[in-house]
Formats: structure tokens, C-alpha cells, sequence
């Protein structure tokens, strides 16, 4: 992997500080977390064995999985006064709000007391995190109050029982849990680095998480992949995409979806989740949506040398599973919370408050002119 020159404005370039999790644009594939290559884990682990190594720094053995499968699986139901807040919020909310507000009542409600509870309170959001999101879904658009427990062993399965009400295949629970590997956790990015920085000032778990969440949100970010979908829907054919991707790259408009802040000539998890999507569009008996993608990937790397990120064949892949975009952002959540959560307790045991200086542009000192006489 060539390393990007880095510098300028972003903080681009400048150490934030250490981290024992997870490396980007280093050797390898160029992404491992706790010295893992990406692409051992999605191929090797499940997306629970990731989040053990992740807030324990080693895999687990099958009786330690067993434990922590036992215990995420007791965490899932959501209490009575969280379901009510999920249903007065309407169904044109952004669900990524949807999250922030669950993940923030939740900590009202379920507080982290002190950080000897930071296990527990990073556990419970990682188990209810999809029920969050499929509740407010299926109330507020199809009027129904789903139960939030099911018979799923994984996080997953579980996530597209809730959503669905059927029982999802062996292969698209698969590829969630691929998915969920490869959004996992990815140093210091934007939301990662919120969560850092609210640790930093001692605060409570629910507040560094409910922070992270509101910087994935952006379309820079995490809303990439549903950003990505917009776009590739509206495409006709791979020969419209080209013509239309020329008219925004003229118009200087982001092709959501491409590029990346560290990464250079590729992100290691595009390779991975592309292969899941032409999987799927095979199997589905209708490529046209991932010819389309391709036709994109070709096309922004002969004109301007950018690549896919994790964000562009997520959207296709999704959209194979039937899963409505506008969750795309919100699955990335329930990933990203281990990331997120890791890191906190890294900064919590090891921790100064972050507090960087700035290069001052304004005016020079002056005198108060009276309200009157301005
Ligand atoms: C999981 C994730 O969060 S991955 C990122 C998801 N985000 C997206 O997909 C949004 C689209 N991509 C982007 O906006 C950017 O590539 C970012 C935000 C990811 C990285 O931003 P930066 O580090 O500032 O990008 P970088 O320094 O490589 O930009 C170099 C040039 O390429 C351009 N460029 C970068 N990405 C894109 C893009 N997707 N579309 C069009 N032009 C782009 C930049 O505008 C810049 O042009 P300039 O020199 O004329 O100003
Ligand atoms: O690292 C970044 O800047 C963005 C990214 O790919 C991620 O958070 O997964």
C-alpha cells in the first residue's frame, strides 16, 4: 500500500496520539485490528468474536464466545420507556437521529455509574443497537410493535430477523456479518476521534457514543453508503453512469463513495464486500445494479484516480438483501459502536484531556465601540 502524503488542513497527517487497536494504510492488506488482518478476520471470525478482541485485546476461545454470546443475547430487549420514546418519533426522522436519541435515552436511563461499568454499558449498546434501529422502523412504517428479542445466536441474524420477521438465509447472515467486521473499528477516524475526545473529559460512555454517532452521520462519513445508493439507483445502465459521473465531476460535485482521508490507491475492505455483491447479484438473477457500481469504480479511477471506499459496494450489497437504505448509515452504527467503545476505554486508561491549539486568523485586538455609535 502506498502511504498518501499527507498535511494541510484535517489535522491530516499528525499523530492524535497511540492506539494498540487497530492499524490504516500499514502493511498488509493495510487494515488489522489488534494485528489481524481485515481479510483473515472477515474471512476466519464472526463479528462477535471481533468485538471481544476488540474491548479484550485477544480472540476468544469457543467457551469464552459461548459466555459472551450468552450475555449479548440476554441484552437485546429494549425497555418499556425506550420504546415509547422510539414511537413519537415519525417515520420521516433521519434514522441516524434515531439512533443518537436511543443510544443518549438509553443512557438516562441505564447510566454508566462509573467506568467499572464500561464493559457492561458498551455490551448492552452493542446488543441493542439493532433493535433500536428495527424498532422505530417497523412501528413507525408499517404500524408494527415488533418484539425485540429473537432466536438469532448472531448479532446479525438478529438485526434481519428484526427487520424482516423472517428467519434470514445462512448466506445473508454471512454477509452481515462480514459487513459488521469490516466497519468495525478503523483508528482515528472522525467519529472514532469524537468518541476519544469526549472520553478524554471523563464522561460517561452513552455520551462519547451518542457524540460518534452524530459525526458518522455526515456524508463525508458514514452516510456515504446511503449517499452511494441514491446516486447508483438513478444510474440507467454502466453507460450512464459514466455520462452522468462526468457531469458531476465537471459540476466539481463528491461522488459519494470514492476516496479516502489516509488510504491512497485502495480501501482493503472494497475488495471483500464487492465480491459479496456480485455474489448476491448473481444469485438475485439482475446484475444491472452492481454493473452499474462497476462501471462507477472503473470510470473514477481512469479519469481521476480515486478508488472505492467500504461505503460504495456496501450500497449494492445492501440493496441485494432488501434492506431499506435508509438504514445503510444505521447498520454501520451497530459496527462502528465497537470501534468506538474500544477506544474509549483505551483513552480512559491512559488518558489527558485532548485539547489541541489553534493558529489564530482574526482580528487584531480593538477597542468595544458603544452599541450607539457602531
Ligand atoms: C467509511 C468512511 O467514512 S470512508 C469515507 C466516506 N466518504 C465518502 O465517500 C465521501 C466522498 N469522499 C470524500 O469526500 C473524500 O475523499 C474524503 C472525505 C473521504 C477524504 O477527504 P480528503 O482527505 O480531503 O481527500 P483528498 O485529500 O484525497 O482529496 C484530494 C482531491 O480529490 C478530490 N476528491 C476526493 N474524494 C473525492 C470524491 N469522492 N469525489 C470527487 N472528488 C474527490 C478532493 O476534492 C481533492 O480535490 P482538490 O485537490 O481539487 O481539492
Ligand atoms: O478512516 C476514515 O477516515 C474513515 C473510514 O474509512 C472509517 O471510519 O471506516
Amino acid at each position: 500500500m502506498v502511504d498518501k502524503k499527507l498535511g494541510g488542513a484535517g489535522l491530516r497527517g499528525q499523530s492524535a496520539g497511540e492506539t494498540s487497536l487497530c492499524t490504516v494504510g500499514k502493511s498488509g492488506s493495510g487494515l488489522t485490528y489488534c494485528g489481524y488482518d481485515v481479510s483473515d478476520l472477515a474471512d476466519n471470525a464472526t463479528f462477535e468474536e471481533v468485538a471481544y478482541l476488540l474491548f479484550n485485546g485477544e480472540l476468544p476461545t469457543l467457551d469464552q464466545l459461548a459466555t459472551y454470546k450468552t450475555e449479548l443475547t440476554a441484552m437485546r430487549d429494549l425497555p418499556q420507556a425506550l420504546k415509547e420514546v422510539l414511537q413519537r418519533i415519525p417515520a420521516d426522522a433521519h434514522p441516524m437521529d434515531v439512533m443518537r436519541t436511543g443510544c443518549s435515552f438509553l443512557g438516562n436511563i441505564e447510566p454508566e455509574n462509573d467506568f467499572s461499568e464500561q464493559n457492561r454499558a458498551a455490551n448492552r449498546l452493542l446488543a441493542a443497537f439493532p433493535a433500536i434501529m428495527c424498532y422505530w422502523y417497523r412501528y413507525s412504517h408499517d404500524g408494527v410493535e415488533i418484539d425485540c428479542t429473537t432466536d438469532e445466536e448472531s448479532l446479525g441474524g438478529h438485526f434481519l430477523k428484526l427487520l424482516n420477521g423472517e428467519t434470514p438465509s445462512e448466506q445473508h447472515r454471512r454477509v452481515m456479518d462480514v459487513s459488521l467486521i469490516l466497519y468495525a473499528e478503523h483508528e482515528f477516524n472522525a467519529s472514532t476521534f469524537t468518541a476519544r475526545v469526549c472520553a478524554s473529559t471523563l464522561s460517561d460512555m452513552f455520551s462519547c457514543i451518542t457524540g460518534a454517532i452524530g459525526t458518522l452521520r455526515g456524508p463525508l462519513h458514514g452516510g456515504a453508503n446511503e449517499a452511494a445508493m441514491d446516486m447508483i439507483e438513478k444510474f440507467k445502465s454502466p453507460e450512464d453512469a459514466k455520462e452522468q459521473m462526468a457531469g458531476m465531476l465537471a459540476r466539481k460535485e463528491k461522488i459519494m463513495g470514492f476516496g479516502h482521508a489516509i488510504y491512497r490507491t485502495s480501501d482493503p475492505r472494497n475488495v471483500i464486500i464487492k465480491a459479496w455483491s456480485e455474489k448476491l447479484a448473481k444469485e438475485n438473477g439482475d446484475t444491472s445494479l452492481y454493473d452499474i457500481s462497476v462501471a462507477c469504480e472503473e470510470y473514477m479511477w481512469d479519469t481521476k484516480k480515486l478508488f472505492c471506499n467500504a461505503d460504495f459496494f456496501h450500497a449494492s450489497t445492501y440493496n441485494y438483501m432488501g434492506i431499506p437504505t435508509k438504514l445503510f448509515t444505521p447498520i454501520f452504527v451497530c459496527s462502528r459502536l465497537t470501534g468506538w467503545a474500544a477506544h474509549v476505554m483505551e483513552q480512559r486508561s491512559n488518558n489527558r484531556i485532548i485539547r489541541p491549539s489553534a493558529d489564530y486568523t482574526g482580528s487584531e485586538p480593538r477597542k468595544v465601540v458603544p452599541i450607539a455609535q457602531r
